[in-house]
């Protein structure tokens, strides 16, 4: 695709920054040079680097097509037609008066990155689902609707997570992930606009409700923060979200960054810099959290000395705050190796981003896929499988629900030990199956008893699983014999 000039649009323009105007006031990456260098060269390199960077977004299909917008607005358009007859039929069972049938009303509100326009076509929709006080979460939401959904063609792969601190639903519509909470407010009829940051609608909720709904605020809330530039916001996040995929360090489950997390951690540094140009933005991130205080906690408010004594006391590696009220934290599952590799990853993207003048730079290699197989020399392959496809997402996602545990029992014996987050198939095995792959370093030990873990993973996993478990192998494999 041919890259447009970036003054050709309004958009493209925004990320780059003008000549400058003088006296200036350099950024404050500039003072990382030794020696003084003309501002416009500066300027220059910096603007070029923006270019080239979305020009890398575009080459990475960062931004989804016209199509894939359109079909997840039509899931969306058709999720809350979904919940819009659901409603009718739950009042309508709990016999409330005909005028009451009519007028009420439920609707659905996306956060997450959806909600705040970062997705890419992998991302999942957060789509929560409001509806009014008299239809309940365990037979209303988790049996009446599950049912209606579960009929749809449309649908597929549905199963619901109860005791997850958010429950949900989780399916597929059409092809996109669907991850689908549920919030009851004190009203009849909820407006398909309602502004969930108006207290009178968090009036006398549920507990539940209430954390479910704080996902859509925080989103609200971010996009408050950053009022201006909101594109150049969206960018920034899209781009940094893609680097900590590329070098394995996102994603919760495994210990690792979150979207909430890169969300929160964007903020701050955009809040402070919403005028620097892209290549600026994310020169300025990378240096900052290269050098962060942990466990000093990122906030993006002021004001928050009480939360941040809180913070200090969780023992939270690397404390994030939301901004809802009242201040929470990003939840996470952070572990002493992770920590180590998130940091390591801030540090080699400060210093292969620092150097503006460098001259070979390209955002290719700080986007480079990071290279296990030549950092690691032994990994420990959990395979996890099951007799049928359709199971196999409940069994694994449970399995993923308790690898926090499975991680602290390695770095209990093996002392370091990295998650890479990549699912595998892996294809000599016959059944449906998932297979992951963990980076160990040498340890004081060289010979790990793989049964032993694996026996007290197990306690882990057969405690509170519903459905029928499926296989868990555990295998320590030398990097030699690690699938292509
Ligand atoms: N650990 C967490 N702590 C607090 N809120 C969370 C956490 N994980 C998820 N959430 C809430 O749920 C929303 C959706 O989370 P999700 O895991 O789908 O990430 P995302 O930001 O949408 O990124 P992705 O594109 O990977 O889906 C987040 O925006 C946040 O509001
Ligand atoms: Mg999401
Ligand atoms: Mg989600």
């Amino acid at each position: 695709m041919e890259f447009e000039s970036p003054t050709s649009s309004p958009i493209q323009s925004d990320f780059i920054s003008d000549p400058p105007p003088f006296p200036i006031v350099l950024p404050p990456y500039t003072v990382a040079f030794p020696s003084p260098i003309h501002p416009s060269l500066l300027f220059s390199m910096d603007n070029q680097r923006s270019i080239s960077l979305l020009q890398f977004m575009i080459n990475e299909g960062l931004v989804p097509s016209a199509e894939e917008e359109e079909k997840r607005k039509k899931v969306i358009h058709k999720l809350k037609q979904i919940v819009s007859s659901w409603i009718k039929k739950v009042a309508w069972q709990h016999q409330l008066p005909k005028h009451q049938i009519e007028s009420t009303s439920a609707t659905i509100l996306t956060y997450g990155s959806y909600g705040l326009g970062v997705h890419n076509s992998e991302s999942d929709i957060d789509a929560l689902c409001v509806a009014p006080f008299f239809a309940s979460i365990a037979e209303d939401f988790f049996v009446v609707l599950h049912d209606m959904l579960k009929k749809r063609p449309e649908v597929s792969y549905i199963h619901c997570v109860k005791s997850a601190k958010v429950p949900l639903m989780r399916f597929k519509f059409d092809g996109i992930s669907i991850d689908l909470p549920y919030a009851r407010l004190n009203l009849l009829y909820v407006p398909e606009n309602i502004d969930i940051l108006n207290p009178f609608f968090m009036r006398n909720i549920d507990d539940t409700s209430w954390k479910s709904l704080s996902g859509v605020r925080v989103n609200k809330l971010i996009l408050h923060l950053v009022p201006t530039n909101v594109e150049k916001f969206q960018s920034m996040l899209r781009c940094l979200k893609l680097w900590a995929k590329r070098r394995g360090v996102y994603g919760t489950l495994l210990g690792y960054l979150g979207g909430i997390h890169m969300t929160v951690l964007a903020a701050y540094v955009f809040q402070r810099y919403r005028g620097a140009t892209l290549n600026a933005l994310i020169m300025i991130f990378f240096q900052t959290f290269a050098f962060w205080p942990w466990p000093t906690p990122v906030v993006l408010q002021e004001g928050m000395l009480l939360t941040i004594i809180t913070a200090i006391q969780t023992r939270s590696l690397m404390p994030i705050i939301l901004p809802s009220h009242p201040y929470e934290y990003c939840q996470s599952s952070i572990t002493t190796s992770t920590f180590f590799r998130i940091k390591t990853e801030f540090l080699r993207a400060h210093n292969m981003t620092r150097d503006i003048l460098k001259p070979d730079f390209i955002w290719d290699n700080v986007f480079e896929p990071f290279p296990y197989s030549k950092v690691y020399s032994n990994f420990v392959k959990i395979y996890l499988s099951y007799p049928n496809n359709f199971a196999l997402g409940d069994w694994v996602g449970w399995v993923k629900s308790r690898f926090r545990s499975l991680l602290q029992i390695l770095e209990r014996i093996q002392g370091f030990c990295d998650p890479n987050p990549t699912e595998y198939v892996d294809s000599e095995k016959m059944e449906p199956n998932v297979a992951f792959y963990w980076g160990l370093r040498p340890c004081k030990y060289n010979f790990m008893d793989i049964g032993l873990v694996r026996g007290e993973f197990m306690k882990i996993i057969n405690y509170g699983y519903e459905g029928s478990p499926g296989r868990i192998e555990l295998s320590i494999l030398l990097a030699s014999q690690l699938p292509n």
